[in-house]
């Protein structure tokens, strides 16, 4: 890595690094799609996947345990070599926010690493609301990604600093936790729609059996 502490040398580039935050719950084949093709278009050297700690967002519905999410982060990520895994959000106490994500991998990483945060293009086009909008675009360049349902071309970010933010078409993975947990709470299969070690790890753990609207809030 290039996150030595030193100034770095002539012909050495900065550590690309891609940071995609989520609450992963489960994590999908739509979260890995679009980390490795936004790895592939920016030449990122790593992306590190950045599970939530409190979702302040999702604040009134049922979310599961931190450590749960991380450890399906972990399996989910742990055959590629340039995936990795940070618990900078969830050991960190209280709601999450991206700005402290960001300055914390940056405090970790040190100056010489780009940081790319990875989003979906619907999550990107609320980012004026999310904490401290401004020192965000200091911290990282902002990667929108597509998404089924999503229409990038109807998508305004005229409001964004457009050297700080980009829209990606990515291959349509019509996927996602809400429904991978609907589908197990249903007794329906999940299988290929998540890794295999996810199905089992969901399994073994009875999460999302119960239906979400029949449960009180939970999570931590
Ligand atoms: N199928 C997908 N294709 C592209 N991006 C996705 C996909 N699913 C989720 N994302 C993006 O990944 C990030 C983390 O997503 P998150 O963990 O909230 O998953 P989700 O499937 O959207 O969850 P939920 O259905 O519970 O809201 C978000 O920025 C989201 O827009
Ligand atoms: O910082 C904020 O205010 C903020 C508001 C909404 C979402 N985010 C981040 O966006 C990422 C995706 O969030 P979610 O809720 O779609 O899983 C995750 O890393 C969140 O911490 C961040």
């Amino acid at each position: 890595m290039s996150s030595t502490g030193l100034a770095l040398g002539e012909g050495q580039r900065s550590w690309r690094l891609g940071v995609m935050g989520g609450t992963f719950d489960p994590i999908h084949h739509g979260h890995l799609v679009a980390a490795s093709e936004v790895a592939a278009r920016f030449g990122l050297d790593e992306v590190v996947f950045v599970p939530t700690g409190q979702p302040w967002q999702k604040a009134t519905k049922k979310v599961s345990p931190a450590e749960d999410r991380y450890l399906m982060t972990v399996i989910a990520t742990a055959s590629n070599p340039r995936f990795s895994v940070s618990r900078v959000d969830i050991d960190r106490p209280g709601d999450t926010y991206t700005v402290d994500t960001l300055r914390d991998l940056r405090a970790e990483r040190g100056t010489d690493t780009e940081l790319y945060f990875i989003t979906g293009a619907d999550a990107l086009s609320q980012i004026l609301t999310w904490r401290g909008a401004d020192e965000l675009f200091e911290l990282a360049h902002f990667v929108g990604v597509s998404r089924p349902g999503v229409d990038l071309q109807q998508k305004d970010i005229s409001h964004l600093p457009a050297d700080k933010v980009t829209l990606l078409e990515i291959p349509a993975m019509a996927i996602s936790s809400t429904d991978c947990r609907r589908r197990t709470s249903e007794d329906l299969p999940i299988w290929y729609l998540v890794p295999d070690g996810i199905v089992q790890y969901i399994s073994k753990r009875g999460l999302y059996e119960v239906p979400e609207n029949k449960e009180s809030h939970g999570g931590e």
